[in-house]
């Protein structure tokens, strides 16, 4: 009846998104595992299953060659397409480089800078010409200046004040956009069918993936010309740590490319359920308000050592991610046939998916109130500070050898836009989604957007 149910689409009639009727299911499951067999697909949310995958028996669950399919025409040869040694030797270059102070301090200043300098303004344009915006647009176009900043010391300027479409970012939209449709499908065969005969979506992908790789081939281009030896962008970065070694535009392309999928959609995902939530939930946004308030008049300015120190904002952004993982499933790959640690046998072949989302809703990791958004489960540490929980009972990053290595660099974007934007504003979500029963609805995709945007009415706080 569950895969009748998938291919007919009838649980629709019942739960929002997809992702809540697998949660449903998974509830229902005395493993907290389930499997779809329509789709050749074993689904868990239990965490010892998670922990077994990401890291005790790594390496029989690569992404494998049928993901990497799907993504493989825009991400090539980047860090989150490919397994092995390809990926081991990208990995280390890369979670060196962006665990060097230089390249901290470097994004941590892009950040500041493009919330003080483009976001504040903008928003504080709306909140006096009392126009309704779509934040969760305004968030990917601050969430895209930033990543490509920070990857290629570049600006596209898309939230400057005329909010200019952006060639690439429209043409990476597009890309990712048709990825995600290839991976829905319920069989390769179709997509790899148009591919070959170059028509349809295939064919609209194919367009703007070239349109991807010609801006990012001048961008590769412009930072030669300029030179790497001061910069600290992760492409000179990645230039400078090859030495002398001439290395392969095509190799540059496709790990900047993955950071700016990595990077982007995320952060602004995250930033969107965020308000949405403060927005239904004003004692949260008040606590937040009160946390930062210590420096009310004496500087306006984010400072990292601020950030850092505000355990209440960092437990709402937690509590966020918990209810609206950014990225809302992720699946892998079974080599050889396998058994999990709760008993359930998965062929070699096989997809096996962990579902953030669905681990989000269950009881028996969150307890009774998992419905309920309560940032205050997050600070059981002395004196209420925050207290992380196992990564893979929150695999919100993923977990284990593969863990996001923009993690730190992600939290601390959120957290200066929350920190900024609720300090001087009231951020109400306007129509449908504003009321409080409503629940998101999610688009399809690599990672989560709200179907529809999230419109708003930005007001100046009242002690602005
Ligand atoms: C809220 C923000 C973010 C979330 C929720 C998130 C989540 C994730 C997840 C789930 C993965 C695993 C994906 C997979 O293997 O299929 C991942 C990997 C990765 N993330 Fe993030 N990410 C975020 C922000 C960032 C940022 C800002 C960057 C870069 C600056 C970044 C860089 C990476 C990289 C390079 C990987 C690949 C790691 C590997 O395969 O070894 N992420 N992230």
């Amino acid at each position: 009846h569950v895969c009748r149910a998938y291919l007919t689409g009838s649980w629709s009639k019942d739960f929002t998104n997809l992702g809540d009727w697998y949660a449903h299911l998974l509830r229902e499951s005395p493993t907290g595992t389930v499997h779809v067999h329509v789709l050749g697909c074993t689904v868990t949310a239990n965490p010892a299953n998670v922990e077994y995958m990401l890291k005790t028996n790594f390496d029989n669950f690569p992404k494998g060659k049928t993901f990497a399919a799907l993504l493989g025409d825009l991400l090539g040869g980047g860090i989150f397409n490919v397994d092995g040694d390809a990926w081991r030797h990208q990995r280390k270059m890369a979670s060196l480089e962006l665990g060097s102070v230089a390249v901290r301090s470097y994004a941590f200043k892009i950040i500041a800078q493009e919330v003080e300098s483009r976001l504040m303004p903008l928003l504080a344009g709306a909140a006096d010409a009392g126009e309704v915006v779509d934040l969760q647009d305004v968030f990917r176009r601050f969430a895209f200046d930033t990543i490509c900043k920070i990857s290629f010391g570049l600006d596209p300027g898309c939230l400057e004040k005329e909010m200019p479409m952006s060639k690439l970012a429209d043409a990476f939209d597009t890309a990712t956009r048709l990825c995600a449709m290839r991976g829905a499908a319920a069989s390769p065969l179709l997509w790899k069918m148009k591919r070959l005969l170059n028509v349809g979506s295939e064919r609209e992908l194919r367009n703007a993936i070239k349109l991807v790789d010609e801006l990012a081939a001048a961008m590769i281009r412009e930072r030669r010309k300029l030179g790497v030896a001061n910069s600290h962008d992760l492409l000179s970065r990645f230039m400078a740590s090859a030495g002398d070694v001439d290395v392969d535009d095509k190799y540059l392309r496709d790990i900047v490319v993955s950071f700016l999928l990595a990077g982007r959609d995320t952060v602004s995902s995250a930033l969107t359920t965020l308000f949405m939530l403060l927005s239904k939930n004003p004692a949260v946004a008040a606590a937040m308000r009160a946390e930062t308030a210590g420096d009310e008049g004496s500087t306006p300015v984010i400072t990292y050592e601020h950030l850092k120190g505000l355990h209440y904002t960092h437990a709402v952004l937690y509590e966020n991610m918990r209810m609206f993982p950014p990225v809302q499933f992720d699946s892998k790959f079974c080599a050889a046939a396998d058994v999990l640690p709760d008993g359930t046998y998965v062929s070699g072949g096989a997809r096996v998916m962990y579902h953030p989302y669905a681990m989000g809703r269950m009881p028996s990791i969150w307890g009774a109130d998992h419905g309920v958004f309560r940032p205050e489960r997050w600070l059981t540490g002395a004196g209420g500070t925050f207290v992380p929980e196992s990564l893979y009972r929150y695999p919100v990053f993923q977990a284990g050898l593969r863990v996001c290595l923009g993690k730190e660099l992600a939290i601390t974007e959120m957290k200066a836009v929350a920190v900024a934007v609720v300090r001087a504003f009231d951020v109400e979500v306007v129509g449908e989604s504003g009321s409080a029963a409503c629940a998101p609805k999610f688009v399809s995709g690599l990672t989560a957007s709200v179907s529809g945007g999230l419109p708003v009415r930005i007001r100046r706080a009242r002690n602005n």
